[in-house]
């Protein structure tokens, strides 16, 4: 159906001769992105609903609008899409459901409706998150429904001033008094301020907030709470609350980020988070399975980021590949007419390895995914938590390769619209502020990078002892009795060829600790003197994992021999670009030679001119509509000029010829100077 809606559909003619032929059926993979027929299907109809809804319209571009004013019209649509959820028989029609609210919050809202942040976003993400994944049931029974309807909006308030990385250090505290059954909640200092939180400053009435839990004098660490910070109806802050929002930033300023001080505020014993520990009505303290466990949500969260900013490398290439058809600059030969810009080598090397890293992020995310939902199983059925630290591993991995790849992606592919990719109009400026902060949020990336090199040396010690091993880290096994060079430069040789460099690159770090330590360093001062090395070997594994779960995935791929084909090819593409990036490593662990680096760049080059005919089709298979891409550079029918010039007649600086401001200051100096 969409596909014959394409032939009629009105395009530029580059963009027409990009798409007159494609070797391959476009919609298959929109369903590989959609997670199936059905839902590209329910994705559509929700698209048209709420692209049609003139209530969801801005006013001005948010370009133009005022602090103020871009709060108030974010959460005026936020409010609206949550009614209308809830309340319109065409979106119950639909299927409703968390697979609608998924789409709708992935696709189409976050990127279509709140283009510059949500005040909603940390009540569906991690407020809900907490709810479902952290309460008791009894407490579930309680908090969902009055979370769901809206009658209560919450965030999730755990970094403060002094301390976000550094859970431990947290100076919230809890204090439980088993005289009222209470717990009392409390900011000792300026630095044990809440600081930074989604939606806190303006938007929510309740929060779950990370504190320390003291019971009778000892400190138990940190745990949530869930605490009333809003009147109900007036939506004045408590007694003891001092709430408010903490001012512009690089981006997503649509948000109300905010700041939370507690003077001393009671909340019962019950409104702890209980699903995992436990305090009792006398005190007693109820140990969960791990006390990693009420990290949860920020688990959850992480893996939700991975999906996340593949959305954003798809809006960024989409924009940047049909740029570069429509756009046409310089010369190839002396005197022929100006090509399209994808036609230069170094062009097709910006964007189609982009396009190849949505599908490597997109697979990758989902394994990760699936090993999130089995340790989410095996908690609800009380049975082990053996594969929570591959988990908590691959989550930190992942959560930064893709924030870092990604972010550096946009802002190549704003490189590559030249200065128009400067613009606010061609969206790129916008995709890029929203994407860096994901390099910081739900943990800083190099703390993540060492929290994974961590969990690598604990596994590389293991393997020495023949000991179990995690899954993703289950090739040390063969670390004593590999040789390190590869012979084969095939995907599945160059998988073994991360495999070897990570080994050989841990080898040599474990071998720096223990030097350290024996001339009598202690460990935390080893590790940090190890540090930079330990964070190198942390990337290359993640690497490693993304770079074997495309081969997995494309191994088990049922579809069509056409999409089958290009997608070798892009991940093929996706090797031989990480490999040649990363050929210093290789080259240095001895997995590849400087022939071998030759040959892969060889074809490198061979794979780009391969893949330059579908560029433009490969973007259109990711199916963003117009309204997602909110990009003059980047619409579906590739006319740039006309919008580009359109969307700069929407100044308010253009509504006059000769504006206030000249009267008031360019004439009294132009008039004395006659
Ligand atoms: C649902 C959402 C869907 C979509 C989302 C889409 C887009 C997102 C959009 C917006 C997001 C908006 C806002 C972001 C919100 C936030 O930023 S909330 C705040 C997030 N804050 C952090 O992430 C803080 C980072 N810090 C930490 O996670 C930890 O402090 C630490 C991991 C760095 C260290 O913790 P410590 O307690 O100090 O531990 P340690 O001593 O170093 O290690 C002890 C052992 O514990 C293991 N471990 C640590 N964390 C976990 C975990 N989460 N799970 C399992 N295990 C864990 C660690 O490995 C150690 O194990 P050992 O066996 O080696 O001892
Ligand atoms: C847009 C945005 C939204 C956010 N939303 C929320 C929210 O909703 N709720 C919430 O609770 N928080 C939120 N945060 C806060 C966020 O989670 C923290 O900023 C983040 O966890 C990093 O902590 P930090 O700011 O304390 O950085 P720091 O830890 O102070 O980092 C500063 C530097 O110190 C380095 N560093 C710190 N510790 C170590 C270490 N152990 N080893 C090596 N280097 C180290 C880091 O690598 C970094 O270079 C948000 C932040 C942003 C930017």
């Amino acid at each position: 159906m969409a596909g014959k809606q394409v032939q009629v559909r009105f395009c530029v003619p580059d963009l027409q001769k990009e798409r007159a032929n494609c070797s391959f059926n476009k919609e298959e993979i929109t369903n590989i992105f959609d997670g199936g027929e059905h839902n590209t299907e329910t994705r559509r109809k929700l698209q048209n609903i709420i692209f049609s809804d003139p209530n969801l319209q801005d006013p001005i571009p948010p370009d133009y609008m005022s602090h103020e004013q871009r709060y108030e019209n974010e959460l005026r649509k936020a409010v609206y899409v949550m009614k209308k959820f809830m309340t319109d028989p065409q979106l119950q029609d639909i299927g409703g459901g968390p697979e609608a609210i998924k789409w709708m919050y992935n696709s189409i809202l976050r990127h279509a409706i709140h283009k510059d942040g949500n005040p909603l976003m940390l009540h569906f993400g991690m407020f809900l998150g907490a709810i479902m994944g952290q309460m008791s049931e009894e407490q579930q029974a309680e908090w969902l429904p009055k979370a769901m309807s809206g009658e209560i909006i919450g965030t999730y308030t755990q970094t403060e001033l002094g301390h976000g990385t550094f859970l431990r250090g947290l100076e919230t505290t809890a204090t439980y008094d088993p005289v009222t059954d209470e717990f009392i909640i409390h900011s000792p200092t300026i630095t044990a301020t809440k600081w930074w939180p989604g939606g806190l400053g303006k938007t929510s009435s309740f929060a779950v907030v990370m504190a320390q839990l003291h019971i009778r004098g000892q400190n138990y660490g940190p745990h949530p709470f869930v605490v009333q910070l809003r009147e109900h109806v007036t939506h004045a802050s408590r007694p003891g609350i001092t709430v408010g929002e903490i001012g512009p930033r690089l981006g997503l300023n649509s948000n109300d980020n905010g700041f939370l001080r507690f003077d001393n505020v009671r909340i019962p014993r019950t409104n702890m988070v209980m699903k995992h520990s436990k305090v009792l009505k006398d005190g007693t303290y109820v140990k969960p399975k791990s006390a990693k466990l009420s990290y949860g949500v920020m688990v959850l969260t992480r893996v939700g980021i991975c999906y996340d900013v593949c959305w954003q490398l798809m809006r960024a290439t989409t924009i940047a590949t049909r740029y570069a058809a429509v756009r046409h600059q310089s010369e190839l030969e002396v005197g022929e007419a100006e090509p399209q810009i994808i036609e230069y080598q170094t062009q097709q090397y910006k964007v189609l390895p982009m396009i190849a890293s949505v599908y490597a992020i997109w697979f990758a995310a989902d394994t990760l995914r699936h090993t999130y939902m089995e340790v989410q199983k095996n908690i609800n059925k009380g049975s082990d938590l053996d594969l929570l630290p591959e988990l908590h591993a691959s989550s930190c991995a992942l959560k930064a390769l893709f924030s870092t790849d990604v972010t550096d992606g946009i802002s190549v592919m704003r490189l590559g619209c030249g200065g128009h990719g400067y613009l606010a109009s061609s969206n790129l400026p916008r995709i890029y502020t929203s994407t860096t902060p994901s390099q910081t949020y739900e943990g800083e990336n190099t703390v993540l990078w060492l929290q994974v090199a961590r969990f690598l040396i604990k596994s590389f010690r293991e393997a020495s002892k023949g000991g179990r091993l995690q899954p993703s880290v289950a090739y040390f096994k063969n670390h004593q009795t590999q040789t390190r060079r590869i012979t084969d430069l095939s995907n599945s040789g160059l998988v073994s060829g991360y495999e070897r460099s990570v080994l050989s690159m841990l080898e040599a770090v474990a071998k720096q600790l223990q030097q350290y330590s024996e001339e009598g360093m202690r460990y935390e001062h080893a590790w940090n003197a190890c540090s930079v090395r330990l964070v190198n070997v942390a990337k290359v594994h993640a690497r490693y994992i993304v770079c074997d779960q495309f081969v997995k995935a494309l191994a088990k791929y049922e579809g069509s021999s056409g999409v089958r084909q290009i997608m070798d090819q892009l991940c093929r593409l996706y090797m031989i670009y990480s490999v040649t990036n990363d050929q210093g490593i290789l080259l240095k662990s001895g997995a590849l030679t400087p022939d071998q680096c030759n040959l892969l760049e060889e074809e490198l080059g061979e794979l780009l001119a391969a893949l330059r005919p579908e560029a433009v089709n490969l973007v259109d298979a990711f199916d963003l509509h117009d309204e997602v891409l909110d990009s003059t550079l980047g619409a579906w029918d590739g006319d740039v000029y006309n919008r580009l010039y359109n969307e700069a007649m929407k100044s308010p600086l253009n509504k006059v010829d000769v504006p206030d401001a000249y009267y008031k200051y360019l004439q009294p100096l132009m008039k004395s100077n006659l």
